[in-house]
Protein backbone atom coordinates (compact mmCIF):
# COMPACT_ATOMS: atom_id res chain seq x y z
CA UNK A 1 0.00 0.00 0.00
CA UNK A 2 2.77 2.53 0.69
CA UNK A 3 6.43 2.93 0.14
CA UNK A 4 9.09 5.27 1.35
CA UNK A 5 12.27 4.41 -0.71
CA UNK A 6 15.22 6.22 1.02
CA UNK A 7 13.27 9.67 2.21
CA UNK A 8 15.08 12.65 3.38
CA UNK A 9 13.58 15.75 3.87
CA UNK A 10 14.47 18.60 5.83
CA UNK A 11 13.59 22.59 6.54
CA UNK A 12 16.59 24.07 5.13
CA UNK A 13 20.18 23.52 4.51
CA UNK A 14 21.80 20.47 5.66
CA UNK A 15 18.37 20.39 8.20
CA UNK A 16 17.49 16.45 7.97
CA UNK A 17 13.90 15.94 9.77
CA UNK A 18 14.26 12.45 7.74
CA UNK A 19 17.31 10.88 6.67
CA UNK A 20 17.35 7.64 4.16
CA UNK A 21 13.63 6.46 5.70
CA UNK A 22 12.17 3.34 4.51
CA UNK A 23 9.31 2.06 5.27
CA UNK A 24 6.59 0.01 4.05
CA UNK A 25 3.00 -0.52 5.54
CA UNK A 26 0.87 -3.38 3.78
CA UNK A 27 -3.08 -3.42 2.87
CA UNK A 28 -4.95 -3.72 6.17
CA UNK A 29 -2.18 -2.72 8.37
CA UNK A 30 -1.82 -0.69 11.15
CA UNK A 31 1.95 0.76 12.04
CA UNK A 32 2.57 2.87 14.56
CA UNK A 33 5.44 5.27 14.16
CA UNK A 34 6.68 6.20 17.88
CA UNK A 35 9.57 8.68 18.58
CA UNK A 36 10.67 11.36 20.93
CA UNK A 37 9.73 14.88 20.17
CA UNK A 38 11.03 16.39 17.17
CA UNK A 39 12.36 12.71 15.90
CA UNK A 40 10.27 13.56 12.56
CA UNK A 41 7.32 11.15 13.22
CA UNK A 42 4.70 14.36 11.49
CA UNK A 43 7.18 15.15 9.12
CA UNK A 44 7.27 11.34 8.00
CA UNK A 45 3.08 12.05 8.01
CA UNK A 46 3.69 15.37 6.34
CA UNK A 47 5.65 14.07 3.29
CA UNK A 48 3.28 10.75 3.02
CA UNK A 49 0.37 13.33 2.90
CA UNK A 50 2.01 15.39 0.08
CA UNK A 51 2.04 18.01 2.04
CA UNK A 52 6.21 18.07 2.44
CA UNK A 53 8.10 17.65 -0.38
CA UNK A 54 11.01 15.31 0.06
CA UNK A 55 14.74 16.25 -0.93
CA UNK A 56 15.63 13.20 -1.96
CA UNK A 57 13.71 9.29 -2.22
CA UNK A 58 10.67 8.29 -3.58
CA UNK A 59 6.91 7.98 -1.79
CA UNK A 60 4.81 5.31 -3.28
CA UNK A 61 0.99 4.43 -3.05
CA UNK A 62 0.02 1.05 -4.29
CA UNK A 63 2.78 1.04 -6.70
CA UNK A 64 2.94 4.44 -7.49
CA UNK A 65 4.96 7.31 -7.22
CA UNK A 66 3.83 10.08 -5.63
CA UNK A 67 6.12 12.76 -7.02
CA UNK A 68 4.51 15.74 -7.81
CA UNK A 69 1.02 14.04 -7.22
CA UNK A 70 -0.92 16.88 -4.79
CA UNK A 71 -1.94 16.16 -1.45
CA UNK A 72 -5.79 15.86 -2.28
CA UNK A 73 -4.99 13.43 -5.34
CA UNK A 74 -3.23 10.69 -2.80
CA UNK A 75 -6.72 9.41 -1.72
CA UNK A 76 -5.16 9.34 1.76
CA UNK A 77 -6.75 10.83 5.45
CA UNK A 78 -5.09 12.69 7.95
CA UNK A 79 -6.22 13.43 11.39
CA UNK A 80 -4.05 15.93 13.76
CA UNK A 81 -3.99 15.38 17.20
CA UNK A 82 -6.13 18.80 17.93
CA UNK A 83 -8.85 17.40 14.91
CA UNK A 84 -9.77 20.88 14.07
CA UNK A 85 -13.60 20.90 13.81
CA UNK A 86 -15.39 23.10 12.43
CA UNK A 87 -17.02 24.68 15.29
CA UNK A 88 -19.77 26.57 13.68
CA UNK A 89 -21.47 23.25 11.89
CA UNK A 90 -22.73 20.82 13.92
CA UNK A 91 -21.86 17.35 14.32
CA UNK A 92 -23.46 16.11 11.28
CA UNK A 93 -22.30 19.36 9.11
CA UNK A 94 -18.58 17.98 9.95
CA UNK A 95 -18.84 14.52 9.01
CA UNK A 96 -20.53 15.27 5.92
CA UNK A 97 -17.64 17.58 5.14
CA UNK A 98 -15.18 14.40 4.92
CA UNK A 99 -18.19 12.85 3.03
CA UNK A 100 -18.34 15.75 0.18
CA UNK A 101 -14.48 15.31 0.52
CA UNK A 102 -14.79 11.91 -1.79
CA UNK A 103 -14.00 13.39 -5.37
CA UNK A 104 -13.86 17.10 -4.45
CA UNK A 105 -10.55 17.20 -5.06
CA UNK A 106 -10.46 18.81 -1.54
CA UNK A 107 -11.00 22.30 -2.53
CA UNK A 108 -13.63 22.96 0.70
CA UNK A 109 -10.26 21.71 2.95
CA UNK A 110 -9.58 24.94 5.55
CA UNK A 111 -6.06 25.16 4.61
CA UNK A 112 -6.10 23.43 1.21
CA UNK A 113 -3.80 20.86 2.90
CA UNK A 114 -7.23 18.58 3.21
CA UNK A 115 -5.85 18.33 6.83
CA UNK A 116 -9.15 18.95 8.44
CA UNK A 117 -10.93 15.95 7.03
CA UNK A 118 -8.40 14.04 5.11
CA UNK A 119 -6.75 15.10 1.91
CA UNK A 120 -9.74 13.58 -0.20
CA UNK A 121 -10.00 10.26 -2.16
CA UNK A 122 -10.38 11.54 -5.70
CA UNK A 123 -12.40 9.52 -8.14
CA UNK A 124 -11.76 6.93 -10.54
CA UNK A 125 -9.13 4.67 -8.31
CA UNK A 126 -11.17 1.87 -8.36
CA UNK A 127 -12.57 1.58 -4.69
CA UNK A 128 -15.46 -0.32 -5.54
CA UNK A 129 -16.89 -2.89 -3.56
CA UNK A 130 -14.99 -2.33 -0.61
CA UNK A 131 -16.47 -3.65 2.66
CA UNK A 132 -16.50 -0.95 5.31
CA UNK A 133 -18.63 1.85 6.55
CA UNK A 134 -21.16 0.99 3.70
CA UNK A 135 -20.98 4.53 2.56
CA UNK A 136 -20.55 4.61 -1.49
CA UNK A 137 -19.03 7.10 -3.55
CA UNK A 138 -20.28 9.61 -5.55
CA UNK A 139 -21.69 13.02 -5.79
CA UNK A 140 -24.87 14.87 -5.77
CA UNK A 141 -26.01 12.87 -2.98
CA UNK A 142 -29.48 13.55 -1.72
CA UNK A 143 -29.87 15.04 1.48
CA UNK A 144 -31.43 12.19 2.98
CA UNK A 145 -28.71 10.02 1.48
CA UNK A 146 -25.92 11.97 3.11
CA UNK A 147 -27.79 11.86 6.78
CA UNK A 148 -27.93 8.33 6.15
CA UNK A 149 -24.45 8.04 5.75
CA UNK A 150 -23.63 10.19 8.44
CA UNK A 151 -25.68 8.15 10.67
CA UNK A 152 -23.53 5.20 9.89
CA UNK A 153 -20.58 6.71 10.64
CA UNK A 154 -21.69 8.11 13.71
CA UNK A 155 -23.07 4.72 14.75
CA UNK A 156 -19.25 3.21 13.69
CA UNK A 157 -17.76 5.86 16.12
CA UNK A 158 -19.90 4.85 18.71
CA UNK A 159 -21.84 8.53 18.73
CA UNK A 160 -25.39 6.83 17.83
CA UNK A 161 -27.72 9.94 17.32
CA UNK A 162 -25.65 12.63 17.56
CA UNK A 163 -25.82 14.41 14.22
CA UNK A 164 -27.68 17.59 15.57
CA UNK A 165 -25.61 18.08 18.38
CA UNK A 166 -23.38 21.57 18.16
CA UNK A 167 -19.63 20.49 18.32
CA UNK A 168 -18.53 22.71 21.56
CA UNK A 169 -21.16 20.64 23.54
CA UNK A 170 -19.13 17.23 23.26
CA UNK A 171 -16.35 16.00 25.30
CA UNK A 172 -13.29 15.98 23.99
CA UNK A 173 -13.18 12.17 23.69
CA UNK A 174 -16.54 12.67 21.26
CA UNK A 175 -15.10 15.41 19.56
CA UNK A 176 -12.17 13.01 18.81
CA UNK A 177 -14.44 10.53 17.87
CA UNK A 178 -16.43 13.22 15.14
CA UNK A 179 -12.77 13.98 13.27
CA UNK A 180 -12.54 10.16 13.53
CA UNK A 181 -15.91 9.68 12.11
CA UNK A 182 -15.05 12.71 9.22
CA UNK A 183 -11.46 10.55 8.55
CA UNK A 184 -12.55 7.66 7.98
CA UNK A 185 -16.11 9.51 5.41
CA UNK A 186 -14.21 9.37 2.35
CA UNK A 187 -12.52 5.98 2.56
CA UNK A 188 -9.11 6.92 1.83
CA UNK A 189 -6.96 3.96 1.02
CA UNK A 190 -4.43 5.29 3.69
CA UNK A 191 -5.02 6.74 6.98
CA UNK A 192 -3.04 8.61 8.94
CA UNK A 193 -3.44 9.48 12.48
CA UNK A 194 -0.87 12.10 14.37
CA UNK A 195 -1.23 11.83 17.66
CA UNK A 196 -4.73 10.79 17.49
CA UNK A 197 -5.60 10.81 20.74
CA UNK A 198 -2.91 13.51 21.98
CA UNK A 199 -5.14 15.59 24.48
CA UNK A 200 -7.13 13.40 26.11
CA UNK A 201 -6.86 12.25 29.49
CA UNK A 202 -5.35 8.67 29.98
CA UNK A 203 -8.17 6.67 30.78
CA UNK A 204 -10.25 7.69 27.90
CA UNK A 205 -7.32 7.55 25.93
CA UNK A 206 -6.80 3.77 27.04
CA UNK A 207 -10.50 3.20 26.12
CA UNK A 208 -10.26 4.78 22.59
CA UNK A 209 -7.48 3.06 21.82
CA UNK A 210 -8.60 -0.06 22.19
CA UNK A 211 -11.98 0.89 20.15
CA UNK A 212 -10.19 2.41 17.46
CA UNK A 213 -7.88 -0.90 17.28
CA UNK A 214 -11.34 -3.08 17.49
CA UNK A 215 -12.84 -0.52 14.30
CA UNK A 216 -9.74 -0.33 12.04
CA UNK A 217 -9.47 -4.45 12.33
CA UNK A 218 -13.27 -4.21 11.42
CA UNK A 219 -12.95 -1.82 8.73
CA UNK A 220 -9.65 -3.36 7.30
CA UNK A 221 -8.45 0.16 7.42
CA UNK A 222 -4.69 0.77 6.29
CA UNK A 223 -3.05 2.89 8.94
CA UNK A 224 -0.49 5.05 9.72
CA UNK A 225 0.04 6.88 13.24
CA UNK A 226 2.09 8.49 15.00
CA UNK A 227 2.34 8.99 18.51
CA UNK A 228 5.06 9.36 21.17
CA UNK A 229 3.34 6.87 23.78
CA UNK A 230 4.72 3.16 23.81
CA UNK A 231 1.40 2.04 25.14
CA UNK A 232 -0.97 3.51 23.01
CA UNK A 233 1.54 2.25 20.07
CA UNK A 234 1.64 -1.00 21.81
CA UNK A 235 -2.31 -1.23 21.54
CA UNK A 236 -3.17 -0.25 18.24
CA UNK A 237 -0.07 -1.27 16.11
CA UNK A 238 0.57 -5.03 13.92
CA UNK A 239 3.93 -3.39 13.79
CA UNK A 240 5.45 -0.28 15.57
CA UNK A 241 8.54 1.64 14.04
CA UNK A 242 10.81 3.68 16.51
CA UNK A 243 12.16 6.77 15.13
CA UNK A 244 15.66 9.05 16.26
CA UNK A 245 16.27 11.79 14.52
CA UNK A 246 14.85 11.18 11.47
CA UNK A 247 16.05 7.66 11.08
CA UNK A 248 14.20 4.59 12.00
CA UNK A 249 15.80 3.17 15.00
CA UNK A 250 14.08 -0.39 14.78
CA UNK A 251 10.84 -1.88 13.37
CA UNK A 252 8.99 -5.09 14.23
CA UNK A 253 5.49 -6.21 16.11
CA UNK A 254 4.88 -4.53 19.40
CA UNK A 255 6.34 -8.04 21.25
CA UNK A 256 9.54 -8.29 19.41
CA UNK A 257 10.18 -4.60 19.65
CA UNK A 258 9.24 -5.15 23.50
CA UNK A 259 11.56 -8.29 23.80
CA UNK A 260 14.32 -7.34 21.98
CA UNK A 261 15.46 -3.78 22.02
CA UNK A 262 17.41 -3.21 19.27
CA UNK A 263 19.51 -0.84 20.97
CA UNK A 264 19.97 0.88 24.08
CA UNK A 265 17.95 3.89 22.47
CA UNK A 266 15.19 2.42 21.85
CA UNK A 267 15.10 0.53 25.16
CA UNK A 268 15.45 3.39 27.16
CA UNK A 269 12.57 4.77 24.70
CA UNK A 270 10.54 2.12 26.01
CA UNK A 271 11.18 2.83 29.63
CA UNK A 272 14.10 1.02 30.52
CA UNK A 273 16.56 2.43 32.66
CA UNK A 274 18.84 -0.55 33.56
CA UNK A 275 21.86 -0.59 30.92
CA UNK A 276 24.82 -2.00 31.97
CA UNK A 277 28.16 -2.57 29.95
CA UNK A 278 28.36 -6.64 30.35
CA UNK A 279 30.34 -9.16 29.21
CA UNK A 280 28.90 -12.24 28.10
CA UNK A 281 30.20 -15.67 28.44
CA UNK A 282 28.13 -18.80 28.31
CA UNK A 283 25.19 -18.38 30.05
CA UNK A 284 26.06 -15.68 31.83
CA UNK A 285 26.61 -11.94 31.62
CA UNK A 286 29.42 -10.42 33.82
CA UNK A 287 27.94 -6.94 35.17
CA UNK A 288 29.06 -4.53 37.76
CA UNK A 289 25.80 -5.78 39.83
CA UNK A 290 27.78 -9.97 39.33
CA UNK A 291 27.23 -12.55 37.27
CA UNK A 292 23.93 -12.38 35.67
CA UNK A 293 22.06 -15.62 33.67
CA UNK A 294 21.30 -15.02 29.55
CA UNK A 295 19.37 -16.92 27.85
CA UNK A 296 20.94 -19.68 25.48
CA UNK A 297 22.49 -18.57 22.42
CA UNK A 298 22.71 -14.73 23.21
CA UNK A 299 25.84 -13.96 21.36
CA UNK A 300 29.03 -13.47 23.48
CA UNK A 301 31.59 -10.53 24.05
CA UNK A 302 31.30 -7.45 25.26
CA UNK A 303 28.11 -5.23 24.97
CA UNK A 304 25.42 -3.25 26.60
CA UNK A 305 23.26 -5.39 28.40
CA UNK A 306 19.11 -4.79 29.20
CA UNK A 307 18.34 -5.91 32.26
CA UNK A 308 14.05 -5.59 32.67
CA UNK A 309 12.88 -4.74 36.49
CA UNK A 310 11.28 -8.49 36.19
CA UNK A 311 14.32 -10.34 36.15
CA UNK A 312 15.25 -8.54 39.56
CA UNK A 313 14.07 -10.43 42.29
CA UNK A 314 13.52 -8.80 45.88
CA UNK A 315 15.30 -11.41 48.94
CA UNK A 316 16.90 -10.65 52.28
CA UNK A 317 20.10 -8.23 52.25
CA UNK A 318 22.53 -11.27 52.94
CA UNK A 319 20.84 -12.85 50.30
CA UNK A 320 21.64 -11.14 47.40
CA UNK A 321 23.14 -8.17 46.17
CA UNK A 322 22.72 -5.51 49.13
CA UNK A 323 21.33 -2.57 47.86
CA UNK A 324 19.23 0.73 49.91
CA UNK A 325 15.91 1.22 48.91
CA UNK A 326 16.00 4.80 47.34
CA UNK A 327 12.29 6.03 46.13
CA UNK A 328 9.39 3.86 45.89
CA UNK A 329 6.53 4.87 43.40
CA UNK A 330 3.34 3.22 43.40
CA UNK A 331 2.02 2.01 39.95
CA UNK A 332 -1.46 1.37 40.42
CA UNK A 333 -2.93 -1.58 37.97
CA UNK A 334 -4.48 -4.93 38.53
CA UNK A 335 -0.84 -6.26 40.30
CA UNK A 336 -1.20 -2.79 42.59
CA UNK A 337 3.00 -2.58 41.28
CA UNK A 338 5.42 -0.73 42.20
CA UNK A 339 8.34 0.40 41.24
CA UNK A 340 11.83 0.43 43.35
CA UNK A 341 15.12 2.81 42.72
CA UNK A 342 17.48 0.54 44.52
CA UNK A 343 20.91 1.76 45.30
CA UNK A 344 22.73 -1.70 45.48
CA UNK A 345 26.23 -1.22 47.68
CA UNK A 346 28.41 -1.87 44.51
CA UNK A 347 27.12 -1.16 40.63
CA UNK A 348 24.71 1.89 39.16
CA UNK A 349 21.55 2.31 40.33
CA UNK A 350 18.39 -0.14 39.68
CA UNK A 351 15.00 -0.27 38.96
CA UNK A 352 12.69 -3.26 40.45
CA UNK A 353 9.17 -3.41 40.34
CA UNK A 354 7.06 -5.69 42.81
CA UNK A 355 3.65 -6.01 44.73
CA UNK A 356 2.48 -2.99 47.01
CA UNK A 357 1.90 -5.74 49.91
CA UNK A 358 5.43 -6.95 49.54
CA UNK A 359 7.48 -3.22 48.63
CA UNK A 360 10.03 -2.20 51.06
CA UNK A 361 10.43 1.42 52.51
CA UNK A 362 12.55 4.52 50.96
CA UNK A 363 15.84 3.28 53.53
CA UNK A 364 15.09 -0.23 53.60
CA UNK A 365 17.59 -2.65 53.33
CA UNK A 366 17.08 -5.21 50.39
CA UNK A 367 18.83 -7.74 48.64
CA UNK A 368 18.57 -8.58 44.88
CA UNK A 369 19.15 -12.07 43.13
CA UNK A 370 18.72 -12.55 39.54
CA UNK A 371 17.39 -16.06 39.04
CA UNK A 372 16.20 -16.01 35.27
CA UNK A 373 18.20 -14.90 32.26
CA UNK A 374 14.66 -14.66 30.02
CA UNK A 375 14.26 -10.49 31.29
CA UNK A 376 18.15 -9.80 30.58
CA UNK A 377 18.53 -9.25 27.26
CA UNK A 378 21.40 -8.27 25.00
CA UNK A 379 21.23 -5.24 23.10
CA UNK A 380 21.85 -5.00 19.18
CA UNK A 381 21.45 -8.41 18.91
CA UNK A 382 18.12 -9.76 17.33
CA UNK A 383 16.58 -6.59 16.45
CA UNK A 384 15.18 -5.88 12.88
CA UNK A 385 17.89 -2.19 12.63
CA UNK A 386 20.79 -1.20 15.11
CA UNK A 387 21.15 1.98 15.37
CA UNK A 388 23.95 1.43 17.62
N1 LIG B 1 8.21 24.08 10.00
C1 LIG B 1 9.43 23.75 10.44
N2 LIG B 1 10.49 24.57 10.26
C2 LIG B 1 11.72 24.20 10.67
N3 LIG B 1 12.01 23.04 11.31
C3 LIG B 1 10.99 22.19 11.52
C4 LIG B 1 9.65 22.50 11.10
N4 LIG B 1 8.87 21.46 11.46
C5 LIG B 1 9.65 20.56 12.06
N5 LIG B 1 10.92 20.99 12.11
C6 LIG B 1 12.08 20.28 12.68
O1 LIG B 1 12.14 19.00 12.07
C7 LIG B 1 12.47 18.00 13.03
C8 LIG B 1 11.40 16.93 13.04
O2 LIG B 1 10.19 17.53 13.46
P1 LIG B 1 8.81 16.70 13.53
O3 LIG B 1 7.73 17.67 13.85
O4 LIG B 1 8.67 15.87 12.32
O5 LIG B 1 9.10 15.77 14.79
P2 LIG B 1 8.09 14.92 15.67
O6 LIG B 1 8.78 13.64 15.94
O7 LIG B 1 6.75 14.87 15.01
O8 LIG B 1 8.02 15.79 16.99
P3 LIG B 1 6.77 15.98 18.01
O9 LIG B 1 6.57 14.65 18.67
O10 LIG B 1 7.31 17.01 18.96
O11 LIG B 1 5.60 16.45 17.22
C9 LIG B 1 12.66 18.72 14.35
O12 LIG B 1 14.04 18.99 14.49
C10 LIG B 1 11.89 20.01 14.17
O13 LIG B 1 12.45 21.04 14.94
Amino acid sequence: MLRLDGVTAGFGAGHRALDGVDLEVADHETVCVLGPSGSGKSTLLRVVAGLHEPDSGRVLLSGRDQSGVPPHRRGVGLMFQDHQLFPQRDVGGNVAFGLRMRGTGGSDSTDGTGSTGGAARTSGTGRTGRSGTGVRRGRGAGRREVDARVDELLDLVGLPGARGRAVNSLSGGEQQRVALARALAPQPRLLMLDEPLGQLDRGLRERLVVELRALFRRLRTTVLAVTHDQAEAFVLADRVVVMKEGRIAQAGTPLEVWLRPASEFVARFLGFDNVVDATVHGAAAETPWGKLPVEDGTPEGRCRLLVRPGAVRLTEPEDGLPCTVEARTFRGGDAAAVTLLLSPDNGPRLEATCALREAPEPGDRVGVTFPDGRDVVRLGAGGVTDDG
